[in-house]
């Protein structure tokens, strides 16, 4: 059912509020920057002779992707795609493509940078959508992998992963809680979540 009640702005406002006020903190910026810093070095080593064409993973591999690459000293390209299946929840659901990309990918190295590989269907659909479309390679980057067995292909993995947090909803970097916070700087759970 869509949400038909006014947007309060005010009651939002206190609720992010007291849910950013109560959370823990999994991860710090520090702890981030060096992560990011790591796998940047990994990348650099696998990919810096190839001219590789990167993906951000709209929303939530914004802002991974603006950290991640200016930390690469070598020429690439950058685009963008839009998929979610969790849309503003906390559970996923089918994926659903706002953006499908429309960069041709032939003979291209491709790496797709999300924020986070959970439950794994997002990134297993990206890939399968990129090695379709004739992509010499498609490597994966995210910052975070949750840690628990309910992954959507067992054993799935990214090529590139700068941490790994236990298995609460998280928020921060990129990442949402009901929408908001994808700015906190750093990564963060809901109490009691
Ligand atoms: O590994 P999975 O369980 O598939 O979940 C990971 C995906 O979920 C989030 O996107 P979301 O669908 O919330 O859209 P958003 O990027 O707009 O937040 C996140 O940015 C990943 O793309
Ligand atoms: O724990 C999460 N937080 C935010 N977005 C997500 N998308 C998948 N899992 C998560």
């Amino acid at each position: 059912m869509p949400d038909t009640a006014p947007f309060d702005p005010q009651r939002h406002r206190l609720d992010m509020q007291a849910l950013m006020d109560q959370a823990d903190c999994l991860v710090t910026l520090d702890e981030i920057e060096r992560a990011l810093d790591q796998m940047a070095a990994e990348i650099g080593e696998r990919l810096g002779d190839e001219l590789p064409l990167f993906f951000c993973i709209m929303n939530g591999g914004l802002i991974t992707t603006g950290h991640l690459l200016t930390r690469l000293g070598f020429p690439l390209e950058i685009d963008y795609m839009h998929a979610t299946r969790y849309r503003g929840g906390l559970r996923g659901g089918e994926l659903f493509w706002r953006v499908s990309p429309e960069r041709p990918m032939v003979g291209r190295h491709v790496v797709i940078v999300d924020d986070i590989l959970d439950e794994g269907a997002t990134l297993a659909a990206i890939i399968n959508h990129c090695e379709k479309a004739g992509a010499a390679s498609v490597s994966t980057a995210v910052l975070v992998e949750k840690r628990h067995d309910r992954k959507a292909v067992p054993g799935l993995r990214a090529d590139f992963c700068g941490l790994e947090v236990e298995d609460r909803y998280v928020f921060g970097f990129g990442m949402d809680y009901q929408g908001y916070w994808r700015n906190a700087p750093g990564i963060f759970a809901p109490k009691g979540l």
